[in-house]
């Protein structure tokens, strides 16, 4: 099972590479390893398996944050009637997004940041993402709020680019003037 020791930290090169697409559909080995990286994010979110393993929680993890060059990540999000909701995402791309930002009031956290980073991540408040399953079918997905930070927090992964990337140094709790911003 993938355990923190198999999620690289901020420093290893891997993390600032623009990831290769996965082939479609998808081969045996990519969806054995996003099944892997979704069992890591159910665990880290329960009490037991979580002490057990020692996972930090986690609700979204990269491909290549466990040292793999693949264009995938997994997400795994609860809706407003509280279910579980696991996400596969292989290839995903942003396609379109909304005018107005959001941010965490708390800044982001990071499983490969081992340190707390002060200041505010500007994201977009909804995002509709296109992306293809575990059969190669393409699916267009949207996301607001939390989800959609979760998800552009993810994509950025992919594109070597870390959180901490879009806080202002000057200014790190200044957001972005003239958009609309909902916390
Ligand atoms: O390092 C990762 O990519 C996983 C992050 C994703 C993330 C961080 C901040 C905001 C949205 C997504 C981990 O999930 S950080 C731990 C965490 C757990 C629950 C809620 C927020 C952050
Ligand atoms: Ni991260």
């Amino acid at each position: 099972i993938i355990t923190m020791d198999d999620i690289v930290r901020e420093g290893d090169p891997i993390l600032r590479v623009v990831t290769e697409p996965v082939s479609m559909p998808p081969s045996q080995e990519d969806r054995e390893e996003m099944a892997a990286m979704l069992r890591f994010l159910r665990y880290s979110q329960d009490p037991e398996m979580s002490k057990k393993y020692k996972l930090r929680a986690g609700v979204g993890l990269s491909a290549n944050q466990v040292g793999l060059n693949k264009r995938m990540f997994a997400a795994l999000l609860t809706d407003d009637q509280g279910n579980e909701k696991e996400y596969a995402m292989y290839n995903p791309k942003i396609v379109s997004y909304s005018v107005s930002m959001t941010y965490l009031p708390e800044s982001e956290g990071c499983l490969s940041v081992d340190r707390a980073v002060q200041g505010f991540v500007p994201r977009y408040e909804k995002v509709k993402i296109l992306t293809y399953d575990e059969q190669g079918n393409e699916r267009k997905l949207r996301f607001k709020g939390f989800d959609a930070i979760v998800m552009q927090h993810e994509m950025d992964h992919l594109n070597g680019i870390m959180f901490f990337d879009h806080i202002n140094k000057e200014h790190p709790f200044k957001l972005p003037s003239g958009v609309q911003i909902s916390s």
